[in-house]
């Protein structure tokens, strides 16, 4: 029963999860004549917790965003709040620190793996470069101890810090980069078409850890793809980009199945067989909820 006596007919909506990303009017440009506008005018919030994809064709801007995002290129105009904070209002000192809780992992692990590293000085690398107590001979115990349990976290032997990149199959140095991305506990990971690269079989080993990873973690993913049957199998909401601007936001079961605008509906065509359980994690998230909620 509710305050005012009456009694709801339905179950309450569940209260949205904090923003942890809010992106304001963000314009990214580029050439001499400001010619080329890469970013249009975005705005979009990002929930914790939540999986959101940004979704759109090789070009319309979904790298420059997400390197917007991470305070890695400044805007041409607007803003990225993390956690509130505008990052252009931030001293380099704390830029650095919003950083630590924003990590990437991109579609080829083994591009931005040194092979001369050790698996144990690759998954450390981001300690030593943020953490002062990571340094220094006393500390190597503690950081191999830290290494092996972020790889037994991703499915890993702890046993294989000795070894180089070249001895593991690609799903595998993808869970190192995984491990690496975990190793300042990051809030918020970029997946840049985390799983293009590897085989199907692969793929969907990949993305249950990535599933169990957030569930325990309580991670925020933004997802960029420009696979529709990925997202539609981890996405709860979708974000689609084209030509720098965003042209359709949405709960992904009904931006994938009932597509608004025309240059979804043109994306989800090109896609030859999609799943016929698209925008499967979405639709079980509510279930979930609306059966918390009855109970
Ligand atoms: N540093 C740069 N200097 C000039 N133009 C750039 C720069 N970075 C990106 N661009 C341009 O901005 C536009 C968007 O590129 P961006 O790489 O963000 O797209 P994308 O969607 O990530 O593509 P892809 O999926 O192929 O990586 C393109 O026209 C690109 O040429």
């Amino acid at each position: 029963m509710s305050t005012d006596g009456t009694t709801p007919t339905s179950a309450p909506e569940a209260a949205p999860a904090p923003v942890i990303l809010e992106l304001v009017g963000l314009r990214k440009e580029f050439g001499t004549r400001h010619s080329n506008v890469a970013v249009d005018d975005v705005s979009l919030d990002v929930h914790e917790n939540e999986t959101l994809a940004l979704v759109g064709e090789s070009g319309c801007g979904k790298t420059t965003l997400t390197r917007l995002l991470l305070g890695l290129l400044e805007p041409t105009a607007g803003s990225v709040r993390f956690d509130g904070q505008d990052l252009a209002s931030l001293s380099a000192a704390q830029l650095r620190r919003i950083r630590r809780q924003m990590q990437v992992v991109l579609q080829d692990p083994y591009s931005s793996m040194n092979p001369r590293m050790r698996i144990t000085d690759i998954v450390a690398e981001p300690l030593l470069t943020h953490d002062p107590e990571a340094r220094g001979r006393r500390a190597r115990a503690r950081n191999r101890e830290r290494v092996g349990e972020l790889l037994e976290a991703v499915g890993l032997d702890a046993a294989i810090q000795d070894r180089y990149p070249h001895e593991f199959s690609g799903g595998q140095r993808q869970r190192v980069s995984i491990a690496r991305a975990l190793a300042l506990h990051p809030r918020l990971l970029v997946l840049d078409e985390p799983t293009s690269a590897l085989d199907v079989r692969v793929q969907a080993t990949v993305l249950d850890l990535l599933a169990e990873l957030q569930q325990r973690l309580g991670l925020t993913y933004l997802f960029v793809s420009h696979n529709l049957a990925v997202v539609a199998q981890v996405a709860d909401r979708v974000a689609v980009m084209s030509e720098g601007r965003l042209v359709e936001v949405g709960e992904a079961a009904a931006v994938l199945r009932d597509p608004q605008h025309p240059y979804t509906r043109r994306l989800l065509d090109a896609v030859p067989v999609l799943d016929p359980r698209r925008g499967r994690r979405a639709a079980e998230r509510a279930a979930a909820t609306a059966g918390a909620q009855s109970r």
